[in-house]
């Protein structure tokens, strides 16, 4: 942190804090300011630097990628092939596989954090950041590990704080009276420790689908909680990948027409899901996921287990009890664990004060892509598009950019 002007104790002293007396420690930033050292927050800092900006990234956890390195399953791999979802200025190894196990993928954004030079300051949560009329700042504000505060001023606020910084963890009735364990699927490892147990899995994204299977490869018993609708699609289509062949028929087709076809493509493959409980929605699956940003599944095995039984599935959840749960077409079944794999949502409303950008309501910009990663005053948003890690990579080439122009000026 040697390009920032630390001054100790200068709460008391600096015209800009006049009403915060209590902060022990006040950062003059004269370069931007990026909250999560996530994939976005990395690629926006490699972004600047490749136009010779610094920029200072601070981030909750005590690594970069806390996301993929401490929330998510031992078996996870990229689901996309690896060119679309490298970031910018460093493709993947030649070596790495079309679809990058998690340890790879880490081991790749540890790579380019230390090509890029980037230097993120860990375990600092920001809990409030405030544009400063007075003085045409940003004022943001951090807690440390021992509850220290720390307040920083700088002129561009890059949010990169994610679409997935908290566990939404739905309130069923009887959760309370459940005897066996409740986990989100952000603390579940593997299905090793569920052997020959009965597991429930709520909900029926990505995360679900391949928890599910992981339970049968470890011979646990899952069953399928599928409340509403989902497109289950194969991973690959006619020897490429799924979204590979998406986005090529997207530049010559509309998307109705391409998820007809994709439709008719996964009957082939795949046949009627419907039949197996796994109804899908009235939208196509790309017109869906552009207009509610819900992701079809790219199906892994998991539908062969489904096809075989090893997997059950049920409709929505009534209530659950001592060791059970009812489901809403009446049936009950006996459960020793529950796994919550009912996603995530943003954070921002939650410490940012500025309402223009971000919805209060989901936390995600109120503009859909591709306008939602620039507001007022040198605030920015990078990987809030619903488009994974492709999204976040057109989001940061365009802050860059952005801030280039000011920074020349
Ligand atoms: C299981 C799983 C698999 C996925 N697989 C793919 C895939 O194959 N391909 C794809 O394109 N996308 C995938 N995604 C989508 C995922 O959003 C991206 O891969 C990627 O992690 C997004 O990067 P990000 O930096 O925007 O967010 P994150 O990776 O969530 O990083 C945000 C960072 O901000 C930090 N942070 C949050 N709040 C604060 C705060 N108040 N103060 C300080 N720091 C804070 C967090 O600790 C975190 O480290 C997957 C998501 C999940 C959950
Ligand atoms: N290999 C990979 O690349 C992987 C990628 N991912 C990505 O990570 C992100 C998060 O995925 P995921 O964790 O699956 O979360 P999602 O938000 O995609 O899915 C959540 C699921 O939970 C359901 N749900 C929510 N509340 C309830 C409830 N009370 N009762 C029953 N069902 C409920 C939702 O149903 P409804 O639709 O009805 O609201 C939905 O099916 C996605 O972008 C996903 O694509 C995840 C895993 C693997
Ligand atoms: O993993 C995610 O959730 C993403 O946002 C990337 C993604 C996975 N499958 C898709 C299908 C259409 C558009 C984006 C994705």
């Amino acid at each position: 942190m040697d390009y920032c002007k630390e001054v100790e104790g200068k709460g008391v002293h600096d015209p800009f804090n006049k009403n915060m007396t209590t902060l022990s420690r006040c950062v003059w930033v004269p370069y931007p300011f990026i909250i999560g050292a996530g994939p976005s927050g990395l690629a926006t800092a490699a972004c600047l630097k490749q136009r010779g900006i610094s920029s200072l990234i601070l981030e909750r956890e005590n690594c970069i990628a806390s996301l993929w390195k401490l929330k998510t399953y031992d078996r996870l791999r990229l689901h996309l092939p690896k060119h679309f979802c490298q970031l910018p200025f460093m493709p993947f190894p030649e070596s790495f596989p079309t679809y990058p196990t998690k340890k790879q993928f880490l081991s790749y954004l540890e790579s380019y954090k230390n090509h890029f030079g980037l230097d993120p300051v860990f375990n600092k949560t920001v809990v409030s950041a405030e544009f400063d009329l007075r003085c045409g700042f940003w004022r943001i504000k951090t807690l440390g590990l021992k509850h220290e505060e720390t307040e920083y001023v700088s002129r561009w606020l890059i949010v990169a704080t994610g679409e997935n910084a908290e566990e939404v963890v739905p309130k069923i009735e009887g959760m309370d009276d459940f005897s066996g364990r409740i986990l989100h699927t952000s603390s579940y490892k593997s299905g090793r420790l569920f052997r020959g147990k009965d597991v429930l899995v709520v909900g029926c994204g990505n995360s679900g689908m391949e928890v599910c299977l992981d339970l049968c490869n470890c011979e646990a018993r899952p069953s399928l909680v599928v409340r509403a609708s989902v497109h289950v699609l194969p991973q690959e289509m006619l020897g490429r990948s799924t979204f590979g062949l998406s986005m090529w028929l997207l530049k010559w087709f509309p998307v109705r027409i391409v998820d007809r076809l994709l439709l008719l493509l996964s009957r082939f493959t795949i046949g009627d899901t419907g039949k197996f409980g796994l109804h899908r929605p009235q939208l196509g699956p790309l017109e869906l996921k552009s207009r509610s940003g819900k992701t079809p599944v790219l199906d892994v095995g998991t539908l062969d287990k489904i096809k075989s039984g090893n997997i059950k599935v049920y409709p929505g959840i009534k209530r659950i009890t001592y060791n059970a749960a009812e489901f809403v077409d009446g049936t009950k079944e006996n459960f020793d664990a529950i796994i919550l794999a009912t996603g995530y949502k943003s954070n921002v409303p939650q410490w940012l004060k500025d309402r223009d950008l971000f919805s209060e309501k989901d936390g995600l910009p109120r503009e859909p892509f591709p306008n939602g990663w620039k507001g007022e005053c040198g605030l920015y948003a990078v990987g809030f598009t619903k488009r994974g890690l492709l999204g976040s990579s057109l989001d940061a080439k365009r802050i860059a950019e952005d801030i280039a122009l000011q920074w020349k000026a």
